[in-house]
């Protein structure tokens, strides 16, 4: 059997295939590559959810949404694994941390709670809308949904032992927002060694368009690489069904 080529980063899987991507190309398998979600509920996404009412401009979410969808029926066709994460707190907002912790002083769902006092309980409350995925996205068989409570998918979550479990290397990102979760747990995984890949047409960021921008070429340049969703339906598209049965 061939070895892989090292100096191409990616998947060293028999069946990778090629992703065209920015700066450079990188191999992808069903093997050992997962589809990460991330945080697509109606707070994020979705008029009257939280970012919509914090001030945000979510027009763009309605997209994100569709081409989120492509991705996902791309990935499932090819067996490979779809995670979606999402992002909140228990209902007593317990695990959003008090004044003691940034997370009190720096989310802007609890300081919008603060300034309107008619939303506690609604906000990124888990059990409730704003918590719940978009409907258009709802989780197929055989889809892991994980919990976060915080920015970065991969703190005090289930996501690295639930990538380890299945010798998943590589994580394909899609989701909101660009410039803040799927940035940080993109930056977090580039820390434990796996290779990030984001889809920039499948995620949509918060405040200004250079935002996007500017994580775009953050990743492109230091923590891992950049795609699109009709090169990856492509690529991925060549590959063949693995077998996950062994775990
Ligand atoms: N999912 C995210 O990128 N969230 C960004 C801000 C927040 O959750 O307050």
């Amino acid at each position: 059997m061939s070895q892989p080529d090292l100096a191409v980063p990616g998947s060293s899987a028999a069946d990778a295939v090629m992703l065209p991507a920015r700066p450079d190309p990188i191999r992808l398998s069903p093997t050992d590559t997962a589809v990460v979600v991330i945080d697509m509920q109606n707070a994020y996404a979705s008029p009257g959810g939280y970012v919509d009412l914090a001030g945000f401009d979510i027009s763009g979410a309605a997209d994100t949404i569709g081409k989120i969808a492509t991705v996902l029926d791309a990935a499932r066709t090819a067996g490979m694994p779809v995670i979606f994460l999402q992002n909140g707190w228990d209902a007593d907002y317990v695990e959003a941390g008090g004044p003691r912790s940034p997370n009190w002083h720096k989310s802007n769902a609890l300081k919008t709670m603060r300034q309107r006092p008619d939303l506690h309980g609604k906000l990124l409350a888990r059990g409730g809308w704003d918590y719940d995925l978009v409907d258009a996205l709802a989780p197929k068989p055989g889809d892991i949904r994980l919990h976060k409570t915080r920015y970065s998918a991969f703190f005090n979550s289930q996501l690295d032992s639930t990538l380890r479990a299945r010798g998943i290397r590589n994580i394909v990102f899609v989701g909101i927002a660009t410039n803040v979760c799927v940035e940080s747990t993109l930056r977090d995984g580039f820390h434990l060694e796996y290779f990030g890949v984001m889809l920039e047409d499948a995620t949509h960021h918060l405040g200004p368009e250079a935002m996007q921008q500017a994580a775009v070429y953050n990743i492109e340049k230091f923590f891992g690489w950049v795609s699109t969703v009709a090169d990856f339906c492509g690529a991925i598209g060549q590959t063949r069904r693995p077998d996950h049965s062994q775990g």
